[in-house]
């Protein structure tokens, strides 16, 4: 078992030529039970920028990876022994509040829901940084293997923005989407403490963390070291809706990839920092999918089922055909593409035709009494707009799937449906130049 633990202690990150270390401490007053070193590999130096952008930086990353170990002594206080501008403990407070709700919700540990940051203040350096008001040139554009980043980069490409692709880790997706779009891509290397590994295998508590709020820094610091001046995400207005209310909270698996967390990172980062914007924010999982199916070239080398994404599964680049993202993608996917060329993506699998899979189906339509599963999945009205569109389709409407009873009770309204097609007005961070690439998807 888990030795009782008073606190998690973050210290400074450190920066040796291109490697950062961040590092952490489990304690009990003067006791150290525990230490943890994670380790990236930046794909250049950061000697060349501003000592006033990069460690700021640095810390935020510090800040936001911490929760990876606080999780294992949670609900114990995260401290920061050499402290924190107010802003900084804002960030966290919220990042670990908000970003570890799913894992609280999941461990019946509703004290993490207020998880306390301590540490003494620190003055205010600098002002929170803006997008450059002369618009975005040089762009990085963080792929993570699945259609949304797909639809960015075809995107940005044909407005003809200069691009730069983007990863953490090396996955089989993720390279060959940049092999198919013709980009160089960098990968940062992420190095998780294999002693968390350990704890978690001996019963530490476990669970999601906000992985994107890690993903997100990991860019600004690389954008900084490649000299490009915007980080773009392709986190979509589904992202920022909840999954379940519980003691009072709204629990959100994509908390990190929401509206509110891009609005935070924002104000957090200091002046001179690249601007971090996500491009298709203001659209729906299904208009993103509309746009997704007219891409073929990539439609036998993305996956967005996340089992391909598990780092002892990192070369898989198959769909598993039975989890809430390949039902979702199947179900979104299908009303703009043929049945056989559908088909095709999921390797010959009528992920529909599986009458095991019902259930699954339903958690997604919003079906009541049903959670909305904790996946990156989109919201049940785009579902039962999907639905709508199945009915019209001429492969797909007499599909055995639309008579089931529990699914022909399903509907959607027409104001629902045009609705879920319409572009969010003032849901988004997007500057001038950027909107109409949005708009355009
Ligand atoms: C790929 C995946 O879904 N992983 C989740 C899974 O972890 P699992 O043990 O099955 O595999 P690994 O990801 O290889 O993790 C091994 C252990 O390491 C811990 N860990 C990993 C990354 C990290 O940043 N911190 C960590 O502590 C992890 O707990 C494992 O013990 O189940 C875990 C427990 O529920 C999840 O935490 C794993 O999720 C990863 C962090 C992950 O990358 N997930 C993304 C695919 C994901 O869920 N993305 C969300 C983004 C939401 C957001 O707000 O950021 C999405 O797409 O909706
Ligand atoms: N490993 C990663 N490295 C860098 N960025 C990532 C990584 N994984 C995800 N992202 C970023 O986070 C966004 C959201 O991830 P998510 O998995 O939801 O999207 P996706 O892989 O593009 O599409 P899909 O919804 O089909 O899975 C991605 O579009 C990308 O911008």
């Amino acid at each position: 078992m888990v030795d009782e633990v008073e606190a998690l202690l973050c210290e400074p990150p450190v920066l040796d030529g291109t490697t950062v270390s961040l590092r952490y401490a489990a304690v009990t007053g003067a006791t150290v039970h525990h230490t943890f070193t994670e380790v990236l590999e930046l794909p250049g130096p950061l000697d060349h920028v501003d000592a006033a952008v990069r460690e700021p930086v640095l810390r935020l990353l510090s800040l936001a990876a911490s929760l990876s170990y606080a999780k294992a002594f949670a609900p114990a206080p995260i401290r920061v022994p050499a402290g924190l501008t107010a802003r900084e403990r804002r960030f966290l407070t919220e990042v670990a509040r908000h970003g570890l709700g799913e894992f609280a919700y999941v461990n019946d540990l509703p004290a993490v829901l207020d998880l306390q940051v301590e540490g003494p203040e620190l003055p205010e350096p600098a002002t929170s940084a803006e997008p450059a008001a002369d618009g975005p040139e040089r762009l990085l554009v963080a792929v993570g293997g699945g259609k949304d980043s797909i639809v960015s980069i075809e995107a940005l490409r044909g407005a003809g923005f200069d691009l730069g692709l983007f990863s953490v880790g090396s996955y089989a997706p993720i390279e060959a989407t940049a092999e198919t779009a013709g980009i160089d891509l960098t990968t940062v290397r992420r190095r998780i403490d294999p002693h968390l590994l350990e704890l978690n295998a001996a019963g530490a508590p476990n669970g999601h963390v906000p992985v994107t709020a890690v993903n997100s820094l990991v860019a600004v610091l690389t954008a900084l070291a490649l000299g490009r001046d915007t980080v773009v995400f392709s986190n979509e207005a589904s992202s920022s809706f909840g999954n379940v209310t519980w003691h009072g909270r709204t629990v959100n698996h994509q908390w990190s990839k929401g509206l509110d967390f891009e609005r935070l990172l924002r104000a957090s980062l200091p002046a001179g920092a690249p601007t971090y914007l996500s491009l298709l924010r203001p659209l729906t999982e299904l208009r993103i999918a509309r746009r997704f199916a007219d891409h073929t070239a990539y439609h036998r080398v993305f996956t967005s089922c996340n089992r391909a994404f598990k780092l002892a599964e990192g070369d898989r680049t198959s769909w598993c055909g039975d989890c809430p993202k390949c039902r979702f993608v199947f179900l979104c996917l299908a009303p703009f593409l043929s049945r056989a060329a559908l088909l095709e993506v999921f390797g010959g699998r009528d992920v529909l035709a599986d009458t095991g899979q019902l259930t699954g189906f339903l958690e997604l339509l919003g079906v009541d009494g049903l959670l909305k599963p904790f996946e990156c999945v989109g919201e049940p009205d785009e579902c039962r707009v999907a639905l709508e569109l199945l009915r019209e389709h001429p492969d797909w409407r007499d599909h055995p799937f639309l008579a089931h009873p529990e699914v022909a009770a399903v509907t959607a309204t027409p104001a629902e449906r045009e609705a879920v097609f319409a572009f969010r007005e003032g849901e988004h961070l997007l500057p001038p130049a950027l909107e109409p690439v949005a708009r355009a998807v």
